[in-house]
């Protein structure tokens, strides 16, 4: 559904996109996870027809994105960073009003802003002012606007960013729906680790302009090895008894490891056969942010602001 080979744009020295290839199929939730500045948004206006690539070549829907930009523009739906919602409509006038845009007659465009409505769970509010919405209601809306002529692939460009974590679960599970009831294509770029994570089937991480890793979150995270087992002693003595029975070393009175050769059980197994019990013992997933630190050598807490 997204082919993209070679991808650069330029704005004068700043190489925002610096030759990107991937490929989106059929039915997959896709996610462009990066910092501010990394050139997720350059990247969506190019597949989006907003802004000329510089080199290099995109299709979306099979259509090229700079030969014929009008067959891409009417297969998408597109929700930028900013909505631009009008504020004095209702949700339901501003959703007939796109359907008569994409020149369906007032029934058709009636019946589409009811049935979008409920998808989006909107009905309820449907005939208050757009402006009286919350920042989520409003990114809702959003999303069904960009459904009206019923895109087979959808952008969407940060969708939850400056939302609080209420509101972000609730995109998510339209982001979700949308996806499992029409089979929408959807690229989704994001800022932020969790939502790559709960939303994409795969995951591409740009940074300064390019793809450093590419997978589904499960390859990414294997990427940076298993999961680790930390646990705490009473004393350094019982620490380093516990480390040498699967051939490590303590530190004081701590002992971590990643579990590798040993499955979790074991270990539990065999510390209590020789009655070493740990005060605390945890285990922990890869995340994420192993694994941008891993593929950039950066940390990404701290380039990313808080949302709440
Ligand atoms: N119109 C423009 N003119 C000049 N430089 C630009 C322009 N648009 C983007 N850039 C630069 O290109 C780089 C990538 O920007 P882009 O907006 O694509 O990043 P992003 O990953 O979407 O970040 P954000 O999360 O802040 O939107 C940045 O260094 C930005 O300053």
């Amino acid at each position: 559904m997204i082919e993209v080979e070679s991808l650069v744009k330029t704005f004068g020295d700043v190489a925002a996109v610096d030759g990107i290839s991937f490929s989106v199929q059929k039915g997959e939730i896709f996610a462009f996870l990066g910092p501010n500045g990394a050139g997720k948004s350059t990247t969506v206006q190019m597949l989006t027809t907003l802004v000329r690539p510089t080199e290099g070549k995109a299709r979306v829907n099979g259509f090229d994105v700079v030969k014929q930009e009008k067959d891409v523009r009417l297969s998408i739906g597109v929700a930028l960073q900013e909505t631009g919602i009008d504020k004095v409509l209702t949700g339901r006038e501003l959703l007939v009003l796109q359907g008569r845009l994409f020149k369906m007659t007032k029934q058709e465009a009636e019946k589409r802003a009811e049935e979008l409505l409920r998808v989006v769970s909107l009905t309820e509010a449907a005939d208050r002012r757009s402006g009286t919405y919350s920042g989520g209601m409003r990114r809702r809306l959003d999303l069904a606007l960009t459904l009206v002529h019923r895109p087979t692939v959808l952008f969407l460009d940060e969708p939850t960013t400056g939302l609080d974590p209420a509101s972000r679960i609730e995109i998510w599970n339209e982001v979700r729906r949308l996806n499992e009831e029409f089979g929408t294509t959807i690229f989704l770029t994001t800022q932020y680790l969790e939502e790559a994570d709960e939303l994409a089937d795969r995951i591409a991480i740009i940074n300064h302009g390019k793809i450093v890793s590419e997978g589904t979150a499960e390859a990414l995270k294997r990427l940076v090895g298993g999961e680790t087992i930390a646990m705490t002693f009473r004393s350094d003595q019982e620490a380093s008894a516990a480390a040498a029975l699967f051939g490590h070393t303590a530190t004081g009175q701590h002992v971590a490891f990643e579990l590798v050769n040993h499955t979790l059980m074991e270990v539990v197994r065999q510390l209590d056969e020789r009655s070493l019990q740990p005060e605390r013992l945890t285990v922990k997933q890869p995340s994420l942010d192993d694994v941008f630190l891993k593929v950039t050598g950066e940390s990404y807490e701290g380039s990313v602001p808080d949302v709440d």
